[in-house]
């Protein structure tokens, strides 16, 4: 038995957005388990559905989106059958998001002090000004701000130094699960870097897990224990994120990926994007989504969505991995993956 405790499970999840062409399936029967401590990555092109998986975890959706399907559970609770009262003091308290851009996140016309005051006393009612004033003060140093920013607006600091507050203001109530929504997108190499190194140290010390969105594939390998890889609204695999190597038994999106991406050993593997685009998601097409780019491709691809196979380090949704090839279907062979991917 499995003695982890999951903080966030998604079982089913499908999300759609109504739109004037009819309905996008953004999120399809996603399933995912993120436990106390753990850091979980998810990732995938532009438009597979990362943020509104996210937006939905929060029951932050937006007007025209609809969960059509499964449970979003954290730290035990149905996300979807609270009341908006008991949803406003679960949400920051247990689950808290960082979002894209501090610009956002943050309201531009007030300080910092009063941003960070006003979350600790809209939850903790009974806190006077001063405790919370000192918890400012607290979170400022925990993400290395000097206290004098206290009183400065959200313009009048840089780019790293107001996604660093966001990051303060997203754990001040010590939630259990934190989303971040590609948190250092907007930032430069340096400043990211130094973000991501205190969001781990900040993650030991206080034992959040972590869903971690990106579509940077090396630095989610690196950052994450474990990978969600997403392809057109699909959990395509779930896997451990120190076997993510080409020559590793993988989902042939996730190897196209890996090709991708440069390689930080003396390894000599040609970089290649992955041919063609991701579907229309108004129009998706028969059978596994990625067969139209998939190398492998046989007809049942294009016919019959692929099982879900537990392989040695990976949950992988991928017929070539199908242990019983039915009928007459054309089935490509771990042979000729191996082959490809050495
Ligand atoms: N309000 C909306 N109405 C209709 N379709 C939408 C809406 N918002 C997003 N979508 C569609 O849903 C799909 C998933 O979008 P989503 O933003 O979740 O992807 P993503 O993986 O987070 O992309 P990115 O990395 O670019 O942020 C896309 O096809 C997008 O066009």
């Amino acid at each position: 038995m499995d003695a982890r405790v999951p903080v966030l499970e998604l079982d089913d999840v499908s999300v759609v957005y109504d739109s004037v062409s009819g309905p996008v399936q953004a999120v399809s029967d996603v399933n995912l388990k993120v436990y106390q401590n753990e850091v979980v990555g998810l990732i995938g092109e532009s438009g597979s559905g990362k943020s509104t998986m996210a937006n939905a975890i929060m029951r932050l959706m937006k007007n025209n989106a609809r969960l059509t399907k499964g449970t979003i559970r954290v730290n035990g609770r149905d996300v979807y059958s609270m009341s908006k009262k008991e949803l406003r003091t679960f949400r920051w308290s247990e689950m808290a998001m960082v979002f894209q851009s501090a610009m956002t996140a943050l309201n531009p016309v007030m300080t910092i002090e009063k941003q960070i005051v006003d979350t600790f006393r809209s939850h903790r009612p009974s806190m006077s000004y001063k405790e919370a004033r000192e918890r400012a003060v607290d979170l400022l140093k925990l993400v290395r701000i000097d206290q004098k920013y206290l009183s400065s607006y959200p313009h009048e600091l840089s780019g790293g130094m107001r996604q660093r507050i966001v990051i303060a203001i997203a754990i001040a109530l010590e939630p259990s699960l934190v989303i971040m929504d590609e948190p250092t997108t907007a930032l430069d190499v340096v400043v990211q870097r130094s973000i991501l190194n205190q969001i781990q140290e900040l993650q030991k010390q206080r034992g959040f897990a972590i869903l971690f969105i990106s579509h940077d594939f090396s630095l989610v390998a690196e950052f994450a224990q474990r990978v969600a890889i997403m392809y057109a609204g699909r959990v395509v695999e779930n896997t451990d994120a120190k076997t993510l190597q080409l020559g590793q038994e993988h989902h042939p999106y996730t190897e196209g990926l890996l090709r991708a991406i440069p390689r930080l050993t003396h390894e000599e593997v040609e970089i290649q994007g992955i041919p063609g685009h991701p579907p229309d998601l108004l129009h998706l097409p028969k059978g596994c989504a990625y067969h139209p780019r998939c190398p492998f491709a046989a007809e049942a691809c294009k016919q019959v969505r692929p099982a879900l196979h537990q392989l040695a380090h990976a949950l992988v949704e991928c017929h070539l991995y199908d242990e019983v090839k039915g009928g007459n279907m054309a089935w490509p062979s771990r042979q000729t993956l191996s082959k490809s991917t050495t």
